[in-house]
């Protein structure tokens, strides 16, 4: 059968958190703009990733926080309700998972929505069902990514969670066995721990939280062992079973038993039967190359976590609008990926901005350190219960500039702003020490690691 042919000005293939963005500037800007979604759109973070996973942990937040009053204020009593959590995200959150505000915003600003499948089918050219588009400025893809599948025997034929299925859980299981300490992994196994499951971490690494600075990792698992949560790092699963419940065989002979399982092992990027072979790009690849333009090809863009620059909604943002700006033929500014931040939501929190200090050495630079623990602060030590945090600053010490930092804290993500803010605009470590820090803040303690820093 042949398809319908139509001529549009831009196709966008995916309408995570950067396709929903470019197609609504682009269309915003008067250019005919066709969506492609073929799940929801919105696409990951709305419905099954940043949001309700967030509110998952500002709920169990809520319950660790009245604990503390014990040694702070006075006794509470805590009796955690998993039901006040899933109904908000069930209703408030996700509308029953029906992405039709999405939808109707997109198409108020003249996107046309068209559900299914996309693929390419040479450069410019997208066919989705019975339907031809072929794109007079270009095609944007943002396929990205769904939850990676483990080879671990016995694994694919049992009834595990991953974060499509643990964000709709109404029921909290007793126990719980978490595959991955990642992002994922640690944030979700903190809040289900907070809520009374018991937690076990599963890490193949020598530490969870591994691309962070390793005090950040070592901070982490500190707290939640002190939780409760048993962190198991350098292990390996040979073999899952489910019988009723779920059993983890380990390469050292012992066995791991839950109710539930998640696995949160990593992510792969939705390429397979995208149609990059049509455009000249390699089908097997693990993600598109791009230019500081977002072009990946012939009339073709890419954005969002498929680019391989940093899996976060901001990034996937960030190059929707560079894409946008080409697409305009305005003249930049273009993608740099100097000062990338991002935050890990578990308490404490971890925030990260540009290069550790492995990367840095890495990469040749003359690295000067500056450190701060929290807990010596006058804040931190007035926070007192749930003050763990550190500071931690890279520079370049040649060029008298930082180039990367971790804020772990109560408020790390927040406090993260300024260290990217000085990385971003590459503001000299002597003006930053010129700065007055406001008392009594956590950002405070920023002052005593820029103050160790030869630089
Ligand atoms: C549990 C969890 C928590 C997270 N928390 C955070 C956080 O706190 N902060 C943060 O910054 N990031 C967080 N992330 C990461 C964030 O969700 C992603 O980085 C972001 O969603 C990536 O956006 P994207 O636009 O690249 O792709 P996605 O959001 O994956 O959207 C891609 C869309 O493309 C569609 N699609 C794919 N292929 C096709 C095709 N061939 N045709 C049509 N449609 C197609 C998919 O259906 C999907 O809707 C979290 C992720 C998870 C899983
Ligand atoms: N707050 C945030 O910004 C946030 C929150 C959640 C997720 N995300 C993003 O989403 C992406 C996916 O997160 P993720 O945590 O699933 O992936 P990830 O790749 O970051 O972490 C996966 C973890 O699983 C471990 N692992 C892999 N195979 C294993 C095995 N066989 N046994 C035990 N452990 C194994 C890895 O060593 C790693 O520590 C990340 O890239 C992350 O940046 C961001």
């Amino acid at each position: 059968m042949s398809a319908r042919e139509s001529q549009v000005d831009v196709v966008v293939v995916g309408l995570g958190p950067g396709g929903e963005y470019a197609a609504q500037k682009l269309a915003e800007a008067g250019l005919d703009v066709v969506g492609v979604e073929r799940g929801l759109v919105g696409g990951e973070c709305p419905f099954y990733g940043c949001i309700p996973s967030k509110i998952i942990i500002r709920a169990a937040n809520t319950l660790a926080e009245a604990r503390r009053a014990e040694t702070l204020g006075g006794q509470v009593d805590v009796r955690p309700d998993w039901r006040l959590v899933a109904d908000r995200i069930d209703r408030q959150a996700t509308n029953h998972w029906d992405d039709a505000s999405h939808a109707e915003r997109l198409a108020a600003a003249g996107v046309r929505i068209v559900r299914g499948d996309g693929r390419l089918d040479g450069p410019g050219v997208v066919v989705v069902g019975e339907e031809r588009f072929v794109a007079r400025r270009g095609v944007v893809l943002n396929a990205g990514t769904s939850p990676a599948t483990l080879p671990v025997d016995g694994l694919a034929g049992t009834p595990y969670w991953t974060n499509r299925e643990i964000v709709k859980v109404s029921d909290l299981p007793a126990s719980l066995a978490v595959i991955g300490g990642g992002p994922i992994g640690a944030e979700l196994a903190q809040a289900f721990a907070r809520f009374g499951t018991r937690v076990t971490v599963l890490e193949v690494a020598d530490r969870i939280l591994g691309p962070e600075e390793p005090e950040a990792s070592a901070l982490v698992t500190e707290v939640f062992e002190r939780e409760g949560i048993d962190v198991r790092t350098g292990v390996q699963i040979e073999r899952v079973s489910h019988d009723g419940g779920f059993r983890a065989h380990l390469g050292d002979g012992s066995t791991v038993e839950s109710e539930q399982l998640l696995v949160a092992a990593g992510r792969r990027t939705n390429l397979a039967g995208l149609g990059l072979e049509t455009v000249g790009l390699d089908p097997e690849a693990r993600a598109v190359d791009t230019d500081e333009r977002m072009r990946a090809g012939e009339r073709l863009w890419a954005i969002g976590d498929i680019t391989g620059k940093g899996p976060f909604t901001h990034v996937s943002m960030y190059q929707g609008a560079v894409a946008v700006r080409d697409l305009l033929g305005e003249d930049g500014p273009w993608a740099d990926y100097r000062a990338v931040s991002h935050v890990t939501f578990t308490d404490p929190e971890v925030g990260s901005v540009g290069m550790t200090e492995r990367a840095a050495r890495d990469a040749g630079i003359e690295v000067g350190i500056g450190t701060a623990d929290l807990p010596e602060s006058s804040r931190g030590w007035i926070h007192q219960a749930g003050n763990d945090g550190l500071i931690k600053l890279v520079a370049d010490s040649e060029r008298g500039v930082l180039v990367g930092g971790t804020t772990v804290g109560p408020s790390g993500g927040e406090v993260l702003g300024l260290v990217a803010g000085a990385v971003h605009a590459q503001v000299p470590v002597a003006t930053l020490r010129t700065m007055h820090f406001a008392y009594p803040t956590f950002h405070r303690a920023l002052e005593v690691a820029l103050d160790q820093i030869e630089a």
